[in-house]
């Protein structure tokens, strides 16, 4: 795909986002990396139900705009992801609706916020680790998915939302999806024993990929 096709595509898919619900109003940024290095991200305060695509903004690795308007606050963490995953090509940061509830949880496990109970979320995800609450925007939460970015395909940003990368736009936006499908489970299961995946179950998923 050539760069007018990307920026096609980013909009047509957020939007989609946006009409099922997983966006809302003006939360939420997603980027994706362009064929020339730099990279197409979401403006600041833009809606992913009315991205236009000739205003995305382009920067390049070290957040510097190259063209159109001042991009999202979260720049520098989507850039982080990239600079230590070199597997990572798009990344979408959400305020989805059941993410965002799990992530105001007192006492998740920090390494991991969703135990395993379905075989997608090990094949898509795997693991979710929880970075501590930092308020949005701040440098440090760069720095904090920086450090885990090679290990992990998705982040849980404590009371604010999820981050999930994907090798491509469509796969980041398919994990976010089947994620936030996830959580919505674990509130629906939420007064139900949970017959939760055996070790060995996990262990004959993670080889596979989705
Ligand atoms: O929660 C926030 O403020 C940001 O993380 C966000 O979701 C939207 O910020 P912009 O991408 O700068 O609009
Ligand atoms: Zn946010």
């Amino acid at each position: 795909m050539n760069e007018g096709q990307i920026r096609q595509k980013v909009v047509e898919l957020a939007r989609s986002m946006f009409e099922r619900g997983y966006a809302t109003g003006g939360s939420g940024n997603l980027s994706v990396k362009l064929p020339n290095g730099h990279f197409l991200a979401t403006p600041t305060g833009s809606s992913f139900g009315r991205l236009v695509a000739e205003e995305l903004s382009v920067v390049d690795i070290d957040g510097n705009l190259i063209s159109g308007k001042k991009a999202s606050k979260e720049v520098a963490f989507h850039l982080a992801l990239y600079r230590n995953n070199p597997k990572c090509n798009a990344v979408v940061h959400l305020h989805s609706t059941y993410l965002t509830a799990l992530s105001c949880l007192n006492n998740l496990d920090h390494d991991n916020a969703i135990k395993p109970f379905t075989p997608y979320y090990v094949m898509r995800i795997g693991q979710m680790p929880v970075i501590p609450y930092l308020k949005p925007g701040h440098p440090q939460i760069a720095q904090e998915l920086g450090k885990r970015a090679a290990d992990y395909r998705a982040f849980l940003l404590a009371n604010h939302g999820p981050v999930i990368t994907g090798v491509d736009l469509e796969d980041a936006i398919d994990n976010a999806e089947e994620l936030e499908e996830t959580a919505k489970l674990i509130f629906l299961l939420k007064n139900n024993s949970i017959k939760y995946l055996t070790k060995d179950e996990v262990a004959e998923l993670s080889g596979s990929s989705k």
